[in-house]
């Protein structure tokens, strides 16, 4: 073994990043989320860098992994699967019913949060590989198929601020069409996004309706995807996919679990896009047999990292089924390994999602800059992205002087400052 890729050190460094308030069919955004930043040092002295969930429970399974993996090599990644089942317990998390709000993607069990912890390992070590090898990410996956990726315009329904003192972002309120097509069109002007999804289920499906048609009018022939995070009933469903089946390029989630969304996809000729009924591979025969999804949104951290990304695509290339990308509150690490993977994946079709530009706050010394909607795939050693130590620095002691409010991310609980009375929604909402 080439020694100078043996990890010598691993640090684990919590943080809180300021986060709009974005309406979701369980509430509003926290003013801070957290996220953890995973480094991987090796006896060669290069040091490679992940991110991934900074709930509790995600951190409690990496400090395992953290502790367990000096001595070996960051070649070994196909070892960590194996390494995170051995030393993560799971004991922090129950699989049970609810939907996770860190990430609206289905039900929340121990394996999904070990493999999104692995996730950050994976990319860390890649990252070293690469920088040590003098090699970019995406060679090490097996090469880039495109120079540039495409991303759509993430909108939601938002207040102007949060209902708590904080940091406030000058986009103002989107509550109606005319607040959702304002908001479309700062997108597309800053960073020339040429599709937009909507975050819905957080009104009635009516009101949700007249904002995609207002983005249709607006945005003539441009991909419209809607989003309620498994909000509808079949029967709404159904209703929706009739009201938009001109202008919808896919529905996502529009009902939850597999056996609601092949009833859905049975009556309607509106393809249907997930990332809460297949997340993992045990997922995907039934959902792929019984035609329930058209297109899978992978996440490197609900996969296990990249490499399980680009297995997830050849599963999908085998069935037909489309693949894009899904995301929720990340940094510029994060999107730099989505970036990075997204440039491998031979039949990408359809723009992946990003919540960047709603983060104002990043870890990394140069943000990214989308133009004309896309990301340049970068070429340079590893990632291709630098920390910024002082911002870290910042955003842990912000992390450290949480009183534990924001530790975990709940938008029913933020929801209930405005909204004493509110409680996550239970399914069907409509
Ligand atoms: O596509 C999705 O389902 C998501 O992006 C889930 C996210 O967590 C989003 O709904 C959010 O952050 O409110
Ligand atoms: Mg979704």
């Amino acid at each position: 073994m080439n020694t100078a890729l043996v990890i010598e050190d691993v640090r684990l460094t919590p943080i809180l990043v300021s986060d709009p308030p974005l309406l979701n069919t369980q509430g509003v955004h926290q003013p801070y989320t957290p996220r953890l930043i995973v480094e991987v040092v090796t006896r060669g002295g290069t040091t490679g860098v992940g991110e991934t969930y900074g709930d509790g429970a995600y951190l409690e399974a990496a400090r395992s992994l953290a502790e367990a993996l000096p001595g070996r090599a960051v070649t070994d990644l196909n070892g960590l699967f194996a390494l995170a089942g051995e030393v993560c317990d799971g004991s922090h998390a129950t699989a049970d019913d609810r939907v996770d709000a860190g990430g609206l993607r289905g039900v929340r069990n121990a394996g999904k949060i070990r493999l999104s912890v692995v996730s950050a390992f994976e990319v860390a070590c890649l990252d070293a590989l690469g920088r040590a090898q003098g090699l970019p990410v995406h060679a090490l996956l097996g090469g880039k198929v495109r120079d540039s990726v495409e991303y759509s315009a993430y909108l939601f329904y938002r207040w102007a601020a949060h209902p708590v003192p904080g940091e406030r972002d000058d986009w103002g309120a989107a509550l109606d069409p005319a607040g959702v097509v304002a908001q479309a069109r700062r997108f597309a002007d800053t960073y020339g996004f040429g599709s937009f999804k909507l975050k819905g289920g957080v009104f009635e499906p009516d009101r949700e309706i007249a904002a995609i048609r207002a983005l249709a009018e607006a945005f003539p022939g441009r991909p419209l995807r809607l989003d309620p995070n498994g909000a509808w009933s079949v029967p709404t469903s159904l209703y929706v996919a009739e009201q938009l089946k001109d202008v919808l390029e896919y529905l996502e989630d529009p009902t939850s679990g597999t056996d609601n969304m092949a009833a859905v996809a049975a009556a309607t000729d509106v393809p249907l896009a997930t990332n809460m009924c297949v997340t993992t591979l045990a997922e995907i025969p039934e959902a792929f047999a019984r035609d329930a999804v058209r297109i899978v949104l992978s996440d490197h951290h609900y996969w296990g990292g990249l490499h399980r990304t680009r297995e997830l695509a050849g599963i999908c290339r085998t069935f037909g089924v489309g693949l894009s990308m899904h995301s929720n509150t990340h940094l510029g690490i994060s999107l730099a390994a989505m970036t990075h993977v997204a440039a491998t994946v031979p039949d990408l079709a359809y723009a992946c999602d990003s919540h960047y530009p709603w983060q104002t706050e990043d870890v990394i010394t140069e943000r990214h800059t989308f133009t004309g909607g896309r990301l340049t795939v970068s070429d340079a050693p590893g990632l291709g992205v630098e920390l910024d130590r002082d911002r870290l620095a910042a955003l842990h002691r912000r992390w450290l002087e949480d009183d534990g409010t924001h530790r975990e991310r709940d938008d029913a609980a933020a929801m209930r400052v405005a909204d004493p009375d509110w409680t996550t929604p239970a399914v069907p909402r409509w």
